[in-house]
């Protein structure tokens, strides 16, 4: 049988306390992942709201590292699309696009090929937790360096107190789970 969704996240989604640093509380996928039934289901419905958001073809998912990659891939497989990684800086060796932006919890520099994406060609963004924004919007700014167009801005979680969703265009964010 299918585990309702909003159960699994609830039961596998471990608050840790005052990390990486005081004050935040981090939402720990690691359970979830480990959980045969509790992944499958979450890939199938990330697969399904990435659908319903594209509405249409997609071509390409991209996946955020380090936590997005791994629903990244499964979700391009499930959708017939390729996988292009986002990268923390330095990581990439081609020629790149970079964006710097800040995060809960410090800054980051994120950088994506320069040919990873191709003008025209349709985008999901994909990760594991929307916090405040800034990471998705960061990589929204490297799928449009590329002239590709982004048809998705998906989550697993979304932390709302935080405000992230008003950072990405009404209607093209999805996500499972708001806390
Ligand atoms: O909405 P924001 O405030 O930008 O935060 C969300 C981002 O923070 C986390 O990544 P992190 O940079 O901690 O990297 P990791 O996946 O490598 O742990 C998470 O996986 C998202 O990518
Ligand atoms: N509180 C949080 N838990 C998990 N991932 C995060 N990314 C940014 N803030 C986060």
């Amino acid at each position: 049988m299918t585990p309702a969704l909003d159960d699994v996240l609830d039961r596998l989604v471990r608050d840790v306390e005052d990390w990486p640093e005081p004050g935040v509380l981090f939402r720990d996928v690691t359970p979830l992942l480990a959980d045969p039934p509790a992944l499958r289901v979450t890939v199938e419905r990330l697969t399904e709201l990435s659908s319903e958001l594209a509405d249409g073809p997609v071509d390409k998912v991209v996946g955020i590292e380090a936590r997005g990659f791994i629903l990244a891939v499964p979700v391009a497989l499930a959708l017939g699309a390729g996988f292009v990684p986002a990268r923390k800086a330095g990581k990439l060796p081609a020629t790149t696009h970079q964006v710097s932006y800040d995060l809960e919890y410090g800054s980051a520099t994120l950088e994506m090929h320069t040919d990873a994406l191709v003008p025209g060609e349709r985008v999901v963004v994909l990760d594991d937790v929307l916090a405040t924004g800034g990471t998705m919007a960061a990589v929204d700014e490297l799928v449009a360096a590329t002239g590709a167009e982004v048809v998705g801005n998906v989550t697993m979680l979304e932390i709302g107190p935080l405000g992230g969703r008003s950072r990405l265009p009404v209607g093209r964010f999805g996500t499972l789970r708001t806390y």
